[in-house]
């Protein structure tokens, strides 16, 4: 059951640790659940499910095993199998606390792979009760992530399991690092003009990830007397027995140095998969030159990178982290390198097949961004660099480039069970997952970290989801806010909420009842609002006390890029308000809302949800070329249908033909878009019921732009279809205005006006650089 929130206050204090217990906690326990992915509505289908249906999958798979690919979700289920021994950089904390890790790889899984996951902390503390456990698993899944384990014992345990199991079983932590982290070297070296074959590499760690990656490393040309490892014990050198075991053994030294810094000097590669701390800035002055640094422990690096960079400008500087520029991290890999064996039915993943993913992370930092990456990134998109050595986890292409590469590889090597006939047909399928994977946002705040210091001003900023948002806003840097409100309720309210940030030192301050721009503002107000009834005791009222309309002079005048207001009170007071003072958008006849909703069958966009009561043909038409433009801000191409209770002709009524007349105008004036109508609803949605009314539809695939008749329908539609999938609404976003000014609803959450505000400020940027406006309708 979901639990509610004690308050939405909570957690009380903002550091990051609260925050993610916060997160763990609500509104229900954990990360992950399960869902049916068949109707069980009926008498029928309970039979069909169960017995006695069920009956007859189980003998087919019991006459062909293969045929439990096409009977069961086994060829997408895979384990993330842990025992907790080296959980993280936080050692052996064992499998129950080790479990939040292993529910974040699954998540990991889903949302970057859709491959599904069940997470299994075993208490298993050796080589043999965890190959016996993790063997007798293969019934159920399609492929085994070992996760965590310490070594030596995990390469024993990898070891076996291979010998043992018909499925590929890999241990992420050597395997999916070393991918990773051979793609950065690849191209940290190549930057630096070095070789890897000459480069003197130096590591601190010596268990699974350090070794695996040197193995890796080694296998694609680096040299073995240029290898020095360190670890606990120091440097591992011929001779030593303390802590030695025969992988280790392999990268032994001759030589009486023992300990990193007498190591580290001339060294072209840091490698570091230890622990927090352990690289100290005075050893890297005698790295040499553009040394490479890969200090990837988790969640504490070996040297953070300010440090890093303060005793070696010169360096190039990875981490395990998001909150850094290049993070290495095997989040990069296991999701796609799987998705390409599972895809392919391999038995293993072999050599091959991460040589493969290896040369396709690498080669991916190198590629011109694509239209669609520059579009979603504002032009923004980082280009192959010191400081973009490998792809963001979050860059859309991974999974198109790895994934395919992967399951091509296992089928020359012989190891695909049912290799991909149809490459470009699986390509075109990885790319529509891509786009409903729901991870829209993120392009968003990656523009609008780029976007440097846009002015944000908050109406309500007295308000408390405006000042956790201000905390986030800050932290992510993601805009410079400017929050209307009494100081001293401002003040009173950080400090009950435990939120750090300080009016007047971290973010501006309009005070409504003491500004000394307050003269200039009421003469603002009321030459905007001139011949409306707007007098000046009206307007000095207004500029004391409505906090929408002090925003709005403010983004008039230009001391704010854009406004954020609508957390109380009606929305068409709000509009009113932006309506006069921030003005329409040259040649726009009005306003008008896009609601975002996502959802986990993707994600939908609707309009107009929240401003035009009943919109005409023309309206209908500019609302939805302005709501096209919206769309790919986020790096998605719009795909419109104009909704009605009337399919493709079916009924004449006034409302259907307004929407047969505005999708012709569509069409003749906007004729790059992808738009078709007057449809109904699950016709946009679903392409073969479309095809099966109307084969001629100019519509392909399903539409992700829903056009309402009217309000109501909008509203409705949005409200009901939120509820019941439990999705996510990002907006209303405001369209039309003069400058980005959104009015958010009272049932928006902090989280929300973080997401609204990151789209205003890449909506700002873009304007301010020229980026074209959408056609006019
Ligand atoms: N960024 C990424 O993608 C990944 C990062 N990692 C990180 O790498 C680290 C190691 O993980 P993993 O290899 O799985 O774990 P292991 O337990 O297998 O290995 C840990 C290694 O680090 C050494 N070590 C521990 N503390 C120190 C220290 N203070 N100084 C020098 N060496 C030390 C250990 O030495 P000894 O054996 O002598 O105790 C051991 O060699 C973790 O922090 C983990 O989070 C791991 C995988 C992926
Ligand atoms: C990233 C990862 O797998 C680790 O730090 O253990
Ligand atoms: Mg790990």
């Amino acid at each position: 059951m979901e639990e509610v929130p004690p308050d939405q206050a909570t957690p009380t204090t903002p550091s990051l640790e609260d925050a993610a217990l916060f997160f763990h906690q609500y509104p229900r326990p954990g990360k992950l659940e399960i869902q049916a992915t068949k109707p069980l509505g009926n008498q029928r289908d309970l039979a069909l499910a169960y017995s006695p249906g069920v009956a007859a999958p189980c003998l087919a798979i019991e006459a062909d095993p293969l045929k439990a690919a096409d009977y069961t979700a086994r060829s997408n289920l895979v384990a993330v199998v842990s025992n907790g021994s080296a959980v993280l950089g936080l050692g052996n904390i064992g499998p129950l606390a080790a479990k939040p890790v292993m529910e974040g790889k699954a998540v990991l899984f889903k949302k970057f792979a859709a491959i599904d996951v069940f997470d299994i902390e075993i208490d298993a503390p050796n080589i043999d009760s965890m190959v016996s456990v993790v063997s007798a698993l293969e019934p159920t899944f399609g492929g085994i992530n070992l996760e965590d384990i310490k070594a030596p014992e995990c390469f024993e345990v990898e070891a076996q399991l291979r010998e043992r199991m018909k499925i590929p079983v890999f241990h992420d932590d050597q395997h999916g690092t070393a991918i990773i982290v051979a793609a950065a070297i690849t191209n940290g070296l190549d930057l630096a003009g070095k070789s890897l074959g000459e480069a003197k590499i130096v590591t601190s760690g010596a268990g699974a990830a350090a070794l695996a990656c040197l193995n890796l490393l080694v296998s694609l040309g680096a040299k073995r007397e240029n290898i020095w490892i360190t670890d606990i014990e120091g440097v591992v050198h011929e001779g030593r027995s303390e802590l030695m075991d025969r992988w280790k053994s392999v990268y032994a030294q001759k030589t009486d140095k023992r300990t990193l810094a007498e190591v580290i000097p001339d060294a072209d590669v840091f490698l570091g998969l230890s622990a927090a701390g352990v690289l100290k800035p005075a050893y890297l002055t005698e790295m040499a030159e553009n040394p490479l640094i890969l200090a990837l422990a988790n969640p504490t690096p070996e040297i953070m990178p300010d440090f890093a960079r303060k005793a070696r400008p010169d360096a190039m500087i990875c981490t395990g982290r998001s909150d850094f520029p290049n993070q290495v991290n095997n989040v990069l890999c296991f999701p796609y390198i799987f998705r390409g064996a599972l895809d392919a039915g391999a038995t293993t993943i072999n050599e091959e097949m991460k040589a493969a993913a290896v040369r396709a992370i690498a080669q991916l930092a190198r590629e011109e961004p694509s239209d669609v990456a520059a579009r979603a990134y504002s032009g923004e998109t980082p280009t192959f660099g010191p400081d973009y050595l490998i792809p963001s986890p979050f860059d859309p292409r991974l999974i198109l480039r790895i994934a395919p590469a992967v399951a091509e590889a296992a089928h020359a090597s012989g190891v695909a069970a049912r290799p991909i006939e149809d490459m470009a047909a699986y390509c075109d399928r990885l790319n529509r997952f891509v786009f409903r994977s729901g991870l829209v946002m993120k392009p968003v705040f990656t523009a609008a970290q780029a976007s440097q210091n846009k002015r944000v001003v908050y109406a309500d900023g007295e308000d408390e989801r405006v000042l956790r948002a201000a905390q986030v806003v800050l932290e992510d840097k993601l805009a410079e806010p400017i929050l209307i409100g009494r100081p001293e309720v401002i003040e009173a309210r950080l400090q009950r909420y435990g939120l750090k940030i300080r009016p007047g030192v971290d973010f501006e301050l309009i005070n409504p009842e003491n500004d000394p721009r307050y003269r200039d503002y009421v003469d603002e107000l009321t030459q905007k609002s001139g011949r409306r009834g707007i007098t000046t005791d009206v307007a000095k009222m207004l500029v004391r006390t409505n906090t929408t309309v002090i925003a709005s002079i403010a983004l008039s005048r230009g001391e704010a890029d854009a406004m954020i207001c609508g957390l109380e009170g009606r929305y068409e007071r709000h509009l009113r308000h932006v309506r006069v003072i921030v003005g329409l958008r040259d040649g726009a006849r009005d306003l008008s809302a896009l609601s975002m909703l996502i959802a986990q069958r993707g994600v939908t966009f609707f309009t107009d949800t929240y401003v035009t009561v009943d919109p005409c043909a023309e309206e209908i038409v500019e609302m939805t070329v302005l709501a096209a433009q919206e769309i790919e801000r986020f790096g998605i191409e719009p795909k419109a249908a104009l909704l009605s209770h009337s399919n493709f002709g079916s009924r004449d009524s006034t409302s259907a033909l307004k929407m047969r007349e505005a999708t012709a105008m569509l069409h003749h004036i906007a004729p790059g878009l992808q738009v078709d109508g007057e449809m109904h609803s699950d016709s946009a949605l679903d392409p073969t019921l479309r095809q099966r009314v109307y084969a001629h539809s100019t519509l392909d695939g399903e539409a992700n732009l829903l056009v309402f008749p009217n309000l109501d329908s909008a509203n409705i539609t949005l409200n009901a279809v939120k509820t019941m999938t439990d999705g996510l609404h990002v907006g209303p976003i405001l369209l039309g205005t003069a400058k980005p000014a959104h009015i958010l609803t009272p049932s928006v959450t902090s989280r929300g006006v973080v997401n609204m505000t990151a789209l205003a400020v890449v909506e700002a940027a873009q304007r301010q650089a020229g980026l074209p406006e959408a056609l006019r309708a």
